[in-house]
């Protein structure tokens, strides 16, 4: 090959490769915005969770919200369900729903927003197999931005959820079954609340004080992520 062919060979070969790269880096970057953002809230029963976020929603409408409880209680009034009466049983006993029901539920809800980008999710994920799953079906569309966890005296949340009691009509919501939402919480959900710690992911809120006060706080720490 003469002298400047191989030249414009090698050149040519330079361009395309820059040229692909760019392509690839630009793709890349836009995948990972069209990721959707997710924080999840946790803290005991009680703790203000469905409280905080309502608040946080009536201020910023842009802001998708689900609450994995609510999702499943919907889901357990509709007639036509098959896992009506499993979510019944295991919520009227304090204990966790399986997490492929929990999940698909909340696959659905969020994929019947396309438009949405911001997502909140309260009481969710419980234990480790709601994670699994969750990463599963999930962790390719959502980048989970923080847990934000309300963190509150077990005598404050009983006194909260038992005052509710007398007019929420939860059937979960009296003396007994939860000592056995406290006892799993203890035991699977904190140690959830723990490894969000551990990938410096958790964002820590005093809930023992008034709601507005509570509040306040939070919305501070949705500014940080340009949420609000
Ligand atoms: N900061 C607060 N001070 C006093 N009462 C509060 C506060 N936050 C919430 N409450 C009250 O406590 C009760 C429980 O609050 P909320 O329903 O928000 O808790 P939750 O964490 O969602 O509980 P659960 O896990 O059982 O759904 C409600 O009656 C609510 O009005
Ligand atoms: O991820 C979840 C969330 C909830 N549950 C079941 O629902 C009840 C009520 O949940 P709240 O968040 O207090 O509304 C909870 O005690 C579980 O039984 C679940 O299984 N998984
Ligand atoms: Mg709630």
């Amino acid at each position: 090959m003469p002298f400047n062919n191989q030249k414009v060979v090698i050149a040519t070969a330079g361009v395309l490769t820059v040229a692909t790269a760019w392509f690839l880096y630009k793709r890349s970057k836009a995948t990972k915005k069209a990721l959707k953002e997710v924080v999840f809230v946790l803290g005991g029963p009680g703790s203000g969770k469905g409280t905080q976020c309502e608040l946080l929603i009536a201020q910023n409408p842009n802001i998708k919200f689900f609450s994995a409880g609510d999702l499943l209680r919907a889901e357990r009034a509709n007639k036509s369900s098959k896992q009506g009466a499993l979510i019944n049983d295991l919520i009227s006993k304090g204990e966790f729903v399986p997490a492929s029901i929990t999940v698909n539920l909340l696959k659905n809800a969020i994929d019947s927003c396309p438009e949405g980008s911001k997502y909140l999710i309260d009481g969710f994920p419980r234990n480790l197999d709601n994670v699994r799953v969750w990463d599963e079906m999930l962790s390719s569309s959502c980048s989970v931005k923080f847990c934000l966890f309300l963190d509150c005296p077990e005598n404050v949340m009983m006194e909260r959820i038992i005052e509710r009691g007398k007019t929420s009509g939860r059937t979960d919501d009296n003396r007994e079954v939860l000592k056995k939402r406290f006892k799993n919480y203890v035991k699977d959900t904190v140690p959830i609340v723990r490894k969000f710690g551990e990938q410096e992911k958790l964002k820590k809120v005093e809930a023992d004080r008034p709601m507005e006060v509570v509040q306040r706080e939070v919305q501070g720490l949705f500014k940080e992520i340009e949420w609000v």
